[in-house]
């Protein structure tokens, strides 16, 4: 993938689609990153992460994924970050080294979550060794403590990491502590960071703080909208993207009452791009009909300022 743009923007966080007996498909992602350049204005892609099951696939289905999204993308998306975090540290390291193979603009890796790191030099640790065999290719630290249960501070880890991880790039911030995320960017002067906000709701607060772009579930099918938030943002025309947000807060919180996760994010992006994703694997189970038709209704009802 080069040349290499810093990142920056939307990047969608890809669901995995899966066949009706929960095989994944790779014949529908040719379509999906057509959809996502053409229909959402979204460039950049970050796969088998959360929203695409990463832990819930095999380590030859990681590689058939992160192989068949490189090859579908090449000349038309500008970044494909692959997550390639895993409890045993050496599927992870296996995962980076074919990242680096098939050129992958960046890694990410969430932090170990069974046996867990008790502190930033234990966290830093395992991420080193990941890190290190892809030596030439950016590297993302996945920072979710909600479903990691690892809560050390961003703001922490991020002190003299350059010196152990020479490919440090950046974070991909999934937590709602904006302090911690504000004291990141208020130490990164030298802007050598990105920081991606991951939390789509509140995006707009993250903007307002200094981060650089965002990673998530909803640009897959709310890119274009949240596009023009950001636009709205950088006029600057703060009523007009604090409109975006709230109709996008609308949306989440109505589907989040009803339970939202990644098998309703499947169902959603299926009902709005027409591209069949397919149900989730288990422990998840699809979304009920119930779900989809009344977040289909939900979504249809909404105004947006820019007519649709
Ligand atoms: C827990 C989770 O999946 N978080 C996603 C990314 O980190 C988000 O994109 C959410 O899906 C989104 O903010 C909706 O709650
Ligand atoms: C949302 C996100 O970034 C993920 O699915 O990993």
């Amino acid at each position: 993938m080069t040349p290499r743009k810093k990142l920056e923007g939307l990047v969608a966080a890809t669901v995995t689609p899966m066949t009706p007996d929960g095989q994944i498909n790779l014949s529908v992602i040719h379509q999906y990153v057509d959809y996502l350049v053409s229909e959402q204005n979204v460039k950049n892609i970050f796969v088998n992460g959360t929203t695409g099951e990463g832990l819930s696939l095999s380590i030859q289905e990681r590689k058939q994924l992160a192989e068949e999204w490189m090859c579908q993308g090449k000349d038309k998306l500008d970044h494909v970050i692959i997550h390639v975090g895993a409890l045993s540290l050496l599927e992870s390291q296996e995962l980076a080294r074919h990242a680096a193979a098939i050129d992958a603009s960046g890694i990410a890796v969430i932090a170990p979550s069974f046996f867990k790191p008790r502190n930033k030099d234990e966290l830093l640790g395992f991420l080193q060794k990941v890190a290190s065999e892809a030596p030439t290719v950016p590297f993302y630290y996945y920072h979710i403590p909600a479903l990691t249960g690892v809560k050390i501070r961003v703001e922490e880890l991020l002190d003299g990491i350059r010196e152990q991880i020479p490919t440090f790039q950046g974070v991909k911030f999934s937590d709602t502590d904006l302090l911690d995320l504000a004291q990141c960017i208020n130490k990164n002067e030298r802007e050598q960071f990105v920081f991606l906000y991951g939390v789509d709701e509140q995006l707009l607060s993250a903007l307002a703080i200094g981060t650089n772009g965002a990673v998530g579930s909803t640009y897959n099918y709310l890119g274009r909208k949240t596009n023009l938030m950001l636009q709205a943002f950088a006029k600057p025309d703060l009523a007009l993207a604090q409109k975006y947000q709230f109709l996008m807060g609308e949306f989440l919180s109505f589907v989040i009452k009803l339970g939202f996760g990644v098998a309703q994010t499947k169902a959603v992006m299926t009902f709005v791009s027409g591209i069949p994703m397919g149900p989730p694997r288990l422990p998840l189970v699809s979304a009920s009909e119930e779900f989809i038709a009344k977040a289909k209704a939900k979504l249809e009802s909404i105004v947006w300022p820019d007519g649709d």
